[in-house]
């Protein structure tokens, strides 16, 4: 294979490195995966994430495995492990499947190499349709709200909400960012303030529960986040607070819109409903940072629940922007997420 290179992601003389996204900003710092168990855990762990990069990272490993030999069967067993190391993002799903498909074929190792490295290329270009489609939304001078982290970290390119809005920097409309901490794994925080530092954008990071009083201040011209599931009726999954953002946003009269390649669309869930929702280790939101920086922890037996994501309706969103277009609500009530429009897009390919 090709070697290839985007921020979190290394393939180099067919070898896998990713950068541990659990360390940043302040550790940078590259682990090898070599193996189906490696890649698995630091998905568990977040150490790899977002919904485009841990289905890429997911197609690269096994098209890794078939040019270091494995057999026909061990390369379906990795890709149906793979397949469910998260529930939400179906992205992975969607890459698996695609390399299921690619594994009947004769020529199964040419074929599942060759639709591996096109999951990453093909990224890049859908980064860089959404960033030109939905940095047309936005106006000179907005100031931008965005929770978790949706950039060049997780995804092969620059990134789904997070590519808008520095396509729209890049398009000198002088933008600035609210950034959402995003409790408990400060994606935000640690992340998306790191991405936008090194770009150079102007942001503000704040926690979450101030996003609100922002919104009323009249301090928050749009909302623009990610998502890891968008069904078939508009409504989406994403990390766990934008729901909140999207009631907000509706209630101050805020345009509030989703951005996503057409690989994170599920026709095959009807609502938002059919979503399956993460759910994650109690200790993760047990420990917070005290004003001193000391770790404070809520008591040890204290009950957590700790859902990863949660689902926004399409009534409170105002644009879906995929690489394919912006779309508003009457192209989704006439079935354009719905199984046969699906099906001609990815015809489209
Ligand atoms: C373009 S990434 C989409 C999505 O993935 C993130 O979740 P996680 O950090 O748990 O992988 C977040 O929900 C982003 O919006």
């Amino acid at each position: 294979m090709q070697d290839r290179e985007c921020l979190a992601l290394r393939l180099q003389s067919d070898r896998l490195q990713l950068l541990d996204q659990s360390r940043l900003p302040q550790v940078q710092d590259w682990f090898a995966v070599d193996d189906v168990d490696t890649l698995i855990e630091a998905i568990h762990a977040l150490r790899t994430r977002g919904a485009p990069m841990i289905a890429i990272a997911a197609a690269l490993l096994v098209a890794v495995r078939v040019q270091h030999g494995d057999e026909h069967a061990a390369i379906a067993d990795a890709i149906e492990r793979l397949r469910t190391a998260r529930p939400t993002a179906v992205n992975l799903m969607h890459a698996m499947d695609a390399l299921r498909a690619a594994l009947d074929g004769d020529d199964w190792r040419v074929a599942v190499v060759a639709t591996a490295e096109a999951l990453f290329d093909d990224d890049r270009a859908l980064c860089n349709a959404m960033a030109e489609h939905g940095a047309a939304l936005v106006a000179p001078g907005e100031r931008i709200l965005t929770h978790c982290n949706t950039g060049g970290l997780a995804t092969a390119g620059i990134g789904t909400a997070l590519g808008v809005i520095r396509r729209a920097h890049e398009q000198d409309k002088g933008i600035s960012v609210w950034v959402d901490e995003t409790r408990p794994l400060l994606q935000g925080g640690r992340l998306t303030a790191w991405e936008l530092g090194e770009l150079g954008i102007d942001y503000r990071l704040i926690a979450d529960s101030m996003a609100a009083s922002f919104m009323a201040a009249g301090q928050v011209d749009r909302v623009i986040v990610g998502a890891d599931r968008i069904a078939a009726n508009g409504d989406f999954a994403n990390k766990i607070g934008t729901y909140g953002l999207a009631v907000l946003a509706r209630h101050h009269g805020i345009p509030f819109a989703v951005v996503a390649p057409h690989t994170t669309v599920d026709p095959a869930c009807s609502s938002g409903d059919a979503i399956p929702i993460e759910q994650r280790d109690a200790a993760e939101v047990r420990g917070v940072t005290g004003a001193a920086g000391e770790l404070c922890w809520a008591p040890a037996n204290a009950r957590v629940a700790n859902p990863a994501f949660d689902v926004t309706p399409a009534a409170l969103i105002d644009h879906w922007v995929l690489d394919t277009g912006v779309y508003e609500h009457a192209a989704v009530a006439e079935g354009v997420f719905g199984p046969k429009t699906t099906a001609a897009r990815r015809n489209m390919g």
